[in-house]
């Protein structure tokens, strides 16, 4: 049974709103599959946990929560209003005197642990020294409350039968890496613990994986360390909800800000990361029905019997991304690219490195590919950053493409068709919820598959029909159909040869989510790429539109989330953060986390304001740089003028009045920021500053307090993710007692969580205000037409799904899309970039080495 619940010691809770009925007994046998992941909105109080917050309480000598109660829903034990909670509220509050970390491993066992055991394991030995003592376990009460193997479904725990339902997505291979990883940490603890087999008892590895898994899906990453953080570790995850875990160094604890408002008896969610499924299915054990952050990535070798296959391999590694290896430390020979849904009317289309790939498979001579980097050291540095000027070869790229995806999707159809929901009886429920998970992961990858091969569709149809200049290809004509075979494709376009030995394509490709290897990097057409960035590699990052509350400090914060986890430890890779003004320039080590920087962190709210993050165009100029991109001014439509506020222009070039002696603080002359006494002015930008706060939100912020503050990272599972960006970006919330919280705002990014119905509205957070050139022109959601005022590289480089960050929350859920018929999406001549290329749901740091 997935959920063990005691029904005897499970009662209703008794409130006003009638509550719905859950049968938390064999519930999931009882409800229709599809609705397993549907959020469960009220609960039942469960007798069971009656002691436990008296007992957490008491320890912490504290009030944790006088608003929350534990109960059972569909997700297991959950948290839920025992009164009305209203957005802003804090509704928990855990000191970290209660809170499990490494640093509660037994010394004797602590130092004969190596370091190549991590914290992920250190805590899972905790657990299981906890486990050991019982019931006299000063954890006792916690320990109990945690699930057993036998609740969860966290892929590790899939028999090999089972996962070959999810065969075709690299979580697959992820999940069996993620087996034997823990299998070797097993060994390696079993070894360093030899001498004192007593310690641990009799630990076995199956105890091990499952407390591994318990620390993978409730643990949460803090400035302190991971922490199991009893009581808000109750909380389900619904992927709406975008309450996140703070964490106050000031007061020691860490909180929760409610993101709405709950009546009582509500169940209390909060966010864990924007993961895709196969992230929540390898780390949580669970799925979402539709999840808006899945994303697919596709695999292929360039074919073996192309006779150019070398050279273009070296092109592509010369001029993409470096090669990464896997979590194994292999190299991948396969190319692989990353996609996200493609918004079926707006979408900045597919990955420019995948089109990129495209071009170069397609090409039938070495002068073809010579020509290729030719025009990448004209551009950026990056390939194929403009179609093709002829225009036949640009549809055969794009026909390659279509008809790769388009096989990967009858595969993807055939898998889930094949995967009917079982019957389920108590014996093969298990099962029943995995096949669940399994449909909900590849419907997921299938639907990103989809809109790519829709856009794919509609780019070659407007190549076809339409005067072909490739400095001025519109966005495609996006139809509504998503039905999509071989058959139809060769109908739609006839020089497409469907057999894939013809095509020039690998005979065999695996499709898989997640990783993000790319090309391996031999040295081919030794011609000198201007790179945008030569000097560091596509590294270093421009950071605009900062607040004038974030500092250095919350930038190396936040843009750390973006290193990679190199086994237990966590090896950052932010080199170097550059503070200017309201702009920074972020130095990576690597080119592959500022990517991921780029993509996660771009329009992102920072204190308050949208931040800008692409790359940066030049090097730093003397020490410690210089505020602009090599003297062109901010970068276009990025920079915001210190006088009037408005983007595009520096201070020193602003039309509206003296600039010079002017606090950049407040906004009054006299003085200079560094003497400033006053609040921060209120920057007249349009629409990062145009949301009316509700009244509950009037309260000022307490910079002090705010910068102090730093949100924790969720488990290993949100310190791998960007989520981390947001809880890591401070808090500017105080962190009073519940009460005193009430009309207080909740957290910056609650603040924009929780958008009055009007900015919840496409049009208003998607559409750009009027001042906000970049939005004009880079947005995914601009009508205008492509680059008014930006060069059309800028276009590209600038290419963070921003859209996405304005999509209302409906429309992220895809409720609300509904692609039209015919769209012209005003499409720049330059591709789109690898936002899509970014690892989000990169895999499980518990088991990175
Ligand atoms: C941090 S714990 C939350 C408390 C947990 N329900 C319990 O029983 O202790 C995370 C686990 O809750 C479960 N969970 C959270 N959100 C869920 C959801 N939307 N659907 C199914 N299970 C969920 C998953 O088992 C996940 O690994």
């Amino acid at each position: 049974m997935l959920w063990a619940t005691r029904i005897s010691n499970i009662r209703l809770y008794q409130y006003h709103r009638p509550l719905l009925f859950t049968a938390p007994h064999n519930f999931r046998t009882k409800l229709n599959l599809s609705s397993l992941s549907q959020p469960q909105r009220y609960c039942y109080l469960d007798e069971d946990c009656d002691d436990f917050l008296p007992w957490l309480e008491q320890k912490a000598g504290a009030k944790i929560s006088s608003v929350l109660s534990i109960g059972k829903s569909a997700f297991g034990r959950s948290l839920f209003a025992s009164k009305s909670i209203q957005s802003g509220d804090c509704i928990l509050k855990v000191p970290y005197s209660v809170q499990i970390t490494p640093d509660n491993l037994l010394p004797e066992i602590k130092s004969l642990l190596g370091d190549e055991v991590g914290n992920i394991a250190k805590l899972a030995i905790v657990i299981l020294c906890e486990q050991k003592i019982g019931r006299k376990s000063e954890w006792a009460p916690y320990i109990s409350r945690l699930p057993q193997p036998g609740e969860m479904h966290n892929m590790i725990f899939w028999s090999q039968d089972e996962l070959e339902m999810i065969r075709q997505s690299s979580v697959y291979h992820e999940t069996i890496n993620q087996k034997s990883q823990t299998e070797n940490d097993f060994l390696a603890i079993k070894h360093a613990l030899r001498h004192d087999p007593e310690i641990l008892g009799d630990i076995t590895y199956e105890g091990f994986m499952h407390a591994c898994s318990l620390v993978g899906s409730r643990a949460w990453g803090s400035t302190k360390g991971l922490s199991l953080i009893p009581f808000a570790d109750f909380l389900n995850h619904d992927g709406v909800t975008e309450a996140i875990v703070l964490s106050d160094e000031d007061k020691q604890d860490s909180e929760v800000i409610a993101d709405r408002d709950y009546g009582p008896g509500e169940q209390v969610l909060i966010r864990y990361g924007k993961f895709p499924n196969a992230t929540l299915m390898l780390d949580f054990g669970f799925s979402l029905p539709y999840n808006i952050h899945d994303q697919v990535q596709v695999h292929f070798n360039l074919p073996h019997h192309d006779l150019l296959r070398e050279m273009k391999i070296d092109l592509l590694q010369r001029h993409c991304t470096p090669p990464i290896k896997d979590v194994n430390g292999f190299k991948s020979s396969l190319e692989s690219f990353t996609i996200k849904e493609v918004a079926s009317a707006k979408g900045r289309g597919l990955p420019q490195s995948l089109r990129a790939f495209a071009r170069v498979l397609s090409c039938t001579t070495p002068e073809e590919l010579s020509d290729l980097a030719k025009e990448a050291a004209q551009n950026d540095g990056r390939l194929a950053r403009r179609p093709l000027s002829n225009r036949n070869k640009e549809i055969r790229a794009h026909e390659k493409l279509l008809l790769l995806i388009t096989q990967l999707i009858e595969e993807y159809n055939a898998t889930i068709k094949s995967l009917v929901p079982v019957n389920s009886t108590p014996m093969c429920e298990r099962l029943a919820v995995r096949r669940q998970m399994a449909r909900d992961l590849l419907s997921g990858e299938l639907r990103i598959l989809k809109s790519a091969s829709m856009w794919l569709k509609s780019y070659c149809t407007t190549l076809t029909t339409t005067a072909y200049h490739c400095e001025d290809i519109d966005k495609p004509t996006v139809h509504s159909d998503l039905s999509t075979d071989t058959t139809q494709v060769q109908r739609s376009f006839p020089s497409i040869n469907t057999r894939r030995e013809n095509l020039g394509l690998p005979l065999s490709f695996s499709l898989s989510v997640r990783n993000k290897s790319r090309v391996l990097s031999l040295r081919f057409l030794q011609v000198k790429m201007p790179r945008y960035d030569d000097r560091y590699g596509g590294s270093r990052l421009y950071v605009g539109r900062l607040s004038s509350r974030t500092r250095s400090r919350d930038l190396d914060d936040i843009f750390s989330r973006y290193g990679r986890f190199l086994g237990f430890c966590l090896t950052w890779r932010v080199r170097d953060v550059d503070m200017k003004r309201d702009f920074a320039f972020v130095e990576f080590s690597d080119p592959r986390d500022a990517e991921d920087a780029i993509y996660n962190l771009n329009n992102r709210d920072v204190d308050g304001s949208r931040i800008i993050v692409e790359f940066a165009k030049g090097g730093p100029r003397g020490p410690g740089g210089s505020r602009e991109y090599l003297g062109r001014g901010p970068p276009p439509g990025s920079g915001r003028c210190f006088n009037c506020g408005i983007d595009g222009h520096w201070a020193r070039d602003c039309k509206a009045g003296d600039w010079k002696n002017k606090c950049y603080r407040c906004g009054e002359r006299g003085h200079i920021e560094r003497n400033c006494k006053n609040s921060p002015k209120k920057l007249r930008r349009g629409r990062s500053y145009s949301r009316s706060p509700s009244p509950r939100r009037g309260r000022s912020r307490s910079r002090s307090y705010s910068r102090d503050r730093s949100y924790s990272r969720s488990p290993l599972k949100r310190e791998r993710s960007l989520e981390q960006v947001e809880r890591r970006s401070r808090s500017p919330h105080d962190s009073r007692s519940p009460k005193r919280h009430r009309g207080s705002p909740p957290p910056s990014k609650g603040r924009k969580r929780s958008p009055t119905p009007d900015e919840r509205s496409p049009r208003k957070r998607g559409s750009p205000s009027p001042r906000d050139g970049r939005q004009a022109n880079g947005s995914d959601y601009s009508g205008s037409p492509r680059g008014k005022s930006k060069s059309p590289i800028d276009d590209a480089d600038g290419e963070s799904p921003r859209g996405r960050s304005y999509r209302s929350p409906a429309e992220e859920n895809g409720r609300s899309r509904s692609p039209s018929p015919i769209h012209r999406d005003n499409r720049s001549p330059i591709d789109d970039d690898d936002n899509h290329g970014s690892p989000r749901g990169r895999r499980s740091p518990i088991y990175r080495r």
